[in-house]
Formats: structure tokens, C-alpha cells, sequence
């Protein structure tokens, strides 16, 4: 029997129809409707150009590849809240909705993520200024960061236009909320392991979560081992298949409190890709993840049309900054 995937519940969509304007609304429903089934969609066609998204994989092998002391110089400091430079295998471990100290200690206890990762956001963010290599150390990396963060914005910006029309608003709706681009892109590096660790509670690629922001932009190499919750039945896992040149787009939980539930902000983890077994060894995996987030200083709030007096609001509205802040700090 062949292994069931989330091929049929996560939607393929050609965004391109969108961006030139023929069909919006169609295009736009039907991402909505793939959110609302399952808290992700694929997008072909999205206009970020292959080329730019090759690159930065290439900038994230280099860097990963460096000798770990190399990378220790632009390490990720001790605490959550400031979310950038280099964190080694082990040390970041996600979590979902814990907050108490010794919870989250003996979370990190009974098992560790393995991946290395390197974190960055926009030059100009006084909360979370970025840490970058010295100079001279891997000439050229800062700037192909930042070159693809912007690039991404772009993207995100067509995507929050298109969820604006889904949900019959304003085009500008989302975006009035993201001026700034509070956001983080994330170089992964999943090492190879033995299947027989992944398959313990001891080790996990990156463990079962739901992402923070809006939405999250997924660019992934062709191993694959992303995997999400069947929404009809908890704790059961479908792996997302890779499809070549497009982005993976999945809703976060931003999204969910402006939608008032209707979109759901998935719970997703990375594990060993169905059939790549090589010799016991999961391969290599890298992935770059994109968190959109809404300017920090923005106030989370059910969108009109999601709630009325029949169906309140299932949320009150919260800081995206105190959200964000109390997320973050559970991770280390
Ligand atoms: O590597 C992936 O495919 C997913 C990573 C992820 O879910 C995250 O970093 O939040
Ligand atoms: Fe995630």
C-alpha cells in the first residue's frame, strides 16, 4: 500500500496566476481553503526566482560546513528572546506551549533536537540586532542573507494580498500590519543520524510545534521529512511531500488568532524521510524556513467577517511582541 502523505489535503497552487492578476479571487480561495484544511499550501510559480533560492543554499552548506569553533564566532546568545547567529546541534530545543522552568528542563532532558541553525532578521532591528561572522570570515554571507530576506518580503507581501482577498478585504489589509518586516530567516542543517536515534524519544530532528508568526515560507532540498498533523486524527503524522521549485507556505499562530480558527496553525516536526534510508542513516537534510511576523508593535486581533455574535471571538486580542517574546523564550 503506498504510504499515505498530505499530498491530497496540502494543495498544490500555481501562485503565478495571482501575481499577474488573472483569476486573484480563484487563487486566493484556494489557498485559503488549503489553510483552512490543514494549515499549509504549496506554492509554484511564486516569483522568487530558483536561482536566488539555489544561492542561498549554497551560502548555508558553505557556512554549515565551516569548523565549529568558525561558527562559534557568531554565536546565538543564551536566551531565546534574542534569536540570532549560530546555534550548534543540541542546543536550541523547540517546544509547544511550555513555559515552566522545570517542565522545559526536563523537556530538554528526555530528548534534543538535532540541528544546527543560523538565525537573521532585518540590519535595523534594535530589539534583536544580528550577529554575523567577523569580517573577513566568509566574505560575502551577511550580504546574501539579506539579499534573500528582502527577496522573501516580497513574497510574503503577494501572499498577505492574497490572504486580504480570500477573506473579501481591503488588499492592503495584512500588509498595514507588516510594514516593517519583523521577520527571520533560518538556515537549517539536520546531520545525518541513524534512523534507529530518530526513531527514540532521545533525539528528534526538530520536534513537534506550531511556528509563531503569520505565515512561514519553507524552502527545502529534495530529501524531505517535514511532516504534519493529520488534522482528523491527533498525534498522527503526514509527511509533506517535496515538490521541486516551490515553496511550501503554512500558517502560523498569527494567523489563526486573525482568522478567529478558521485557518489553523498546524502542528508540524522534521523527521526521517520515508524510504531515504542509507545504511541505517537518515541523509543530510537543509532547509530555510522564513517567519513572517507582524510589525512587533501590532495588536493581534480576529479580522471583520471571522466573527459575529453567533461565533465570537475565540481569542483576545494580544501584543505581538509579549506573544512573540514568551515563545521565544522557551526555546533555549
Ligand atoms: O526544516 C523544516 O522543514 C521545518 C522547520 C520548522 O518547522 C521550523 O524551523 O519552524
Ligand atoms: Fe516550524
Amino acid at each position: 500500500m503506498e504510504a499515505q502523505n498530505a499530498n491530497s489535503l496540502v494543495k498544490t497552487i500555481d501562485f503565478g496566476d495571482f501575481l499577474e492578476g488573472n483569476d486573484s479571487k480563484r487563487v486566493a480561495s484556494e489557498i485559503l481553503e488549503s489553510f483552512k484544511s490543514i494549515g499549509f499550501v504549496c506554492l509554484t510559480n511564486h516569483g522568487l526566482q530558483q536561482e536566488k533560492v539555489d544561492k542561498m543554499f549554497e551560502w548555508s552548506k558553505r557556512f554549515f560546513s565551516l569548523p565549529m569553533e568558525t561558527k562559534q564566532l557568531a554565536p546565538h546568545p543564551p536566551s531565546g528572546t534574542h534569536h540570532r547567529g549560530y546555534s550548534a546541534p543540541g542546543v536550541e530545543r523547540i517546544s509547544q506551549h511550555v513555559y515552566d522552568e522545570a517542565e522545559l528542563e526536563a523537556l530538554r532532558l528526555k530528548g534534543q533536537d538535532v540541528k544546527e541553525s543560523f538565525e537573521a532578521g532585518r540590519e535595523d532591528d534594535p530589539l534583536m540586532p544580528n550577529i554575523w561572522l567577523p569580517d573577513g570570515v566568509l566574505p560575502g554571507f551577511k550580504e546574501a542573507c539579506l539579499e534573500f530576506y528582502w527577496a522573501c518580503y516580497e513574497l510574503e507581501k503577494s501572499i498577505l494580498r492574497a490572504m486580504a482577498v480570500a477573506f473579501s478585504l481591503p488588499e492592503d489589509y495584512f500588509i498595514q500590519f507588516h510594514k516593517v518586516a519583523d521577520n527571520q530567516v533560518r538556515l537549517l542543517h539536520y546531520p545525518s543520524i541513524p534512523n534507529a536515534h530518530l526513531a527514540s524519544e532521545a533525539f528528534s530532528r526538530i520536534g513537534a510545534h506550531s511556528d509563531f508568526g503569520t505565515i512561514t515560507l519553507l524552502f527545502q532540498d529534495e530529501v524531505g521529512g517535514l511532516e504534519v498533523e493529520d488534522p482528523h486524527n491527533p498525534n498522527t503524522f503526514l509527511p509533506i511531500p517535496v515538490i521541486p521549485n516551490s515553496v511550501v507556505v503554512n500558517a502560523g499562530d498569527f494567523m489563526a488568532r486573525w482568522s478567529n480558527d478558521v485557518i489553523k496553525s498546524t502542528i508540524h516536526r522534521v523527521r526521517s524521510p520515508p524510504g531515504s534510508d542509507i545504511n541505517g542513516e537518515a541523509p543530510e537534510r537543509y532547509s530555510i524556513p522564513y517567519f513572517c511576523c507582524c510589525d512587533l508593535a501590532t495588536v493581534v486581533d480576529a479580522v471583520p467577517g471571522t466573527w459575529d455574535e453567533t461565533n465570537p471571538k475565540k481569542y483576545k486580542p494580544i501584543s505581538a511582541k509579549e506573544y512573540i517574546l514568551k515563545r521565544l523564550a522557551a526555546l533555549y
